[in-house]
């Protein structure tokens, strides 16, 4: 069934459970969070940066080499190794998922207008159907590479050295086998769709923020001004680490800022309720549908002082030091949030620090800061539009 594709994602009850618990521990032994993925970042920001240095300054679209930084940070924890950028699988790994996040959200979203513009429906019928062949088939092709890659590691598999996620889950398939219980959660369907839902829960979202960092820093100029003094000043030239981001306030608060203000995940995922509700006066049966609108927090007029600007003084109290707000849920919240939250954090400080302490954002010539489209493209999450900035070396680098 469609549900069977989306795993944790999009499952309930005992395999959601059992799932989540077993890949939110597995990824803390990994490092998740910890010093080792720190380690995993600072090597692939190595690879990122030079791949910026070879546009010397020149104008590029860098969304495909972002995703596959990104990309990287979870395959080392998935498999416990990165692809160099060139490499086709990975390439391949990256636009699948790209496109089937764009076209889920654009299902999603035709399938509401369907419901509410019955006028339409033949028109969009078409581009619907179109659509939902071109994710399945997407689907199938992905699943088929993961399938790929799991073989080859289990074809490797040494108990002794557990290279990540993927070893711990067949060594423990494997040890339940022998103890004959037959009803587990571990078996190779279910490790299929946790590598495929990590990879897509954890590469467009950290990818496209950071672009839409880079994008307003760019349209920002006296933003980027203050993030790079305070990289010098703190920084200096050496290698950022996590630990830094305390003496980073401002930083802090413009990554912070990024994450409202761009609300890449605006309907967050449709959840069921657990037990009969009533909020904000509707009642709501136990096993509803319901969709929990981000936006509507992260844009909430009662909270922000400017909700529909990039502002970080948001995060920033009148001594400029750091403070979080209790409307900032870009991760979600409660029993079903985000699993990555800390792992996407600590990408998100490291990527933004070492590209902007070796890099100044511009637009390309002739384009002005005004011209810089903050519009982003609708499909399951919200990325930006393409776009190409300049990556202009600082001085010092
Ligand atoms: C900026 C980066 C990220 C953002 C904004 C983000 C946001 C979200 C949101 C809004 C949800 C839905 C929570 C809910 O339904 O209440 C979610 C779920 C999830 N995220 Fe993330 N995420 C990010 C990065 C990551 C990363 C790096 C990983 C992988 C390690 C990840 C793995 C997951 C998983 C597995 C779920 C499903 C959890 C469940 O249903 O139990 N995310 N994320």
């Amino acid at each position: 069934s469609a549900n069977q594709h989306f795993w944790i994602l999009f499952s309930n009850g005992k395999t959601w459970k059992e799932m989540r618990h077993f890949a939110l521990t597995t990824l803390k032994d990994f490092g998740m969070g910890k010093r080792i993925s720190e380690e995993r970042i600072v090597e692939e920001c190595h690879y990122l940066l030079t791949e910026f240095e070879q546009h010397k300054g020149k104008a590029f679209d860098n969304a495909q080499i972002v995703s596959y930084a990104v990309s990287n940070i979870i395959s080392a924890l998935m498999f416990g190794k990165r692809f160099e950028y060139t490499d086709p699988l990975l390439q391949s790994m990256v636009e699948r998922d790209h496109e089937i996040i764009y076209l889920t959200g654009t299902a999603a979203i035709q399938v509401l207008y369907w419901t509410f513009l019955i006028y339409n429906v033949v028109p969009w019928l078409g581009r619907w159907l179109k659509n939902w062949r071109d994710l399945m088939h997407n689907t199938e092709v992905n699943k088929e590479e993961m399938r790929r890659i799991i073989a080859d590691l289990k074809e490797t598999l040494n108990p002794d050295i557990c290279r990540g996620f993927v070893d711990v889950f067949l060594i423990r398939k494997q040890s339940l086998e022998e103890s004959n219980i037959m009803d587990s959660q571990y078996h190779d369907e279910n490790l299929l769709y946790s590598v495929t839902n990590l990879f897509a829960a954890g590469t467009d979202t950290v990818g496209s923020t950071l672009r839409w960092c880079l994008l307003l820093m760019a349209k920002y100029p006296h933003i980027q001004d203050q993030v790079q003094e305070e990289v010098d000043r703190v920084v200096g030239s050496r290698q950022v680490r996590v630990e830094d981001r305390k003496m980073m306030p401002y930083t802090d608060a413009v990554i912070h800022e990024t994450q409202r203000y761009a609300n890449i995940a605006p309907l967050s995922i449709p959840l069921k309720t657990s037990r009969d509700v009533t909020f904000q006066g509707y009642f709501i049966k136990e096993g509803t549908a319901v969709f929990p609108l981000l936006t509507s927090v992260l844009y909430d007029e009662s909270e922000w002082e400017s909700p529909h600007t990039f502002n970080p003084s948001h995060f920033l109290d009148k001594d400029g030091k750091f403070i979080r707000r209790d409307a900032f849920i870009p991760f979600s919240a409660g029993r079903r949030a985000c699993l990555g939250e800390s792992l996407a954090k600590m990408e998100l400080f490291l990527f933004v620090t070492s590209l902007l302490q070796r890099f100044r954002f511009t637009p390309p010539p002739g384009v002005t800061e005004d011209d810089l489209d903050l519009t982003p493209v609708v499909g399951f999450t919200l990325t930006p539009s393409p776009h190409q900035l300049c990556a202009i070396s600082r001085e010092g680098f």
